[in-house]
């Protein structure tokens, strides 16, 4: 398997729902991503973090349902944080934050898997491209209270200015970003938008997506 080519990661990129169970308030995770599959997710990350997560034996067993819906619907299926577990169910992915170590090293333990970064400035994102990363997660774009130790909100138009920077590897906005805003996130020049609560927390979350689709038309 060789790296992924960046218009398919770009293509990837455009709706790309991040959960873990504490992220909605439906019992059945797999049934929320189900949904929004059906609706029109490109890309799924397994994000198991904050209070009352699950760990271990639990949390693996979460990994593997999720990851069943994802193969069934042909959708990659991306690991947050946990390396070993991304190699355990031989994720598609991960993807890291700038305090889970170095990107070289996670990289050197995938293979060619795809690797996402967290990057807040054009230092980080250069780090990133050296250090073998296939998209980068830039953001805030906008307030947001799903994670609580976030960077100080960006703006969608903190992307274009890393354009501006020759920064072209693939890239995915993140944080409070609903169907009403994603419209600034594609102004914004980014790749694709990511989203938890847009998602985890909609009626229905089958409409949520194809919503948040509907901006790339
Ligand atoms: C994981 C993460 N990283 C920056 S903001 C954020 C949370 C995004 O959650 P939401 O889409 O609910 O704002
Ligand atoms: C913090 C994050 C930033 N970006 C993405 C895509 N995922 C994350 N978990
Ligand atoms: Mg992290």
């Amino acid at each position: 398997m060789a790296r992924i080519r960046a218009d398919k990661m770009r293509a990837l990129l455009k709706v790309y729902f991040i959960s873990g169970s504490t992220n909605t308030a439906e019992t059945e995770l797999a049934n929320v991503l189900a949904q929004a599959i059906a609706g029109g997710v490109t890309l799924f990350q397994f994000r198991e973090k904050g209070r009352g997560a699950c760990s271990g034996a639990g949390k693996t067993a979460l990994g593997k349902k999720l990851q069943a819906v994802c193969q069934k619907a042909n959708v990659p299926f991306i690991v947050n944080d946990d390396v070993a577990l991304a190699l355990e169910l031989d994720a598609d992915g991960v993807h890291i934050g700038q305090e889970d170590g170095s990107a070289a090293e996670v990289r050197r333990k995938i293979g060619d898997r795809i690797l996402g970064v967290s990057t807040h400035n054009v230092a980080e994102a250069k780090q990133a491209i050296a250090d073998g990363a296939d998209y980068l997660g830039v953001g805030p774009v906008f307030a947001t209270s799903t994670k609580a130790d976030t960077r100080a909100v960006c703006g969608p138009e903190f992307i274009a200015r890393l354009r501006e920077e020759g920064i072209h590897l693939p890239i995915v906005a993140i944080g409070g970003i609903h169907a009403k805003n994603a419209v600034e996130v594609v102004a914004g020049k980014a790749d694709g938008l990511s989203v938890i609560t847009a998602i985890s927390n909609a009626a229905d979350p089958k409409a949520a997506a194809q919503q948040l689709s509907q901006v790339w038309k």
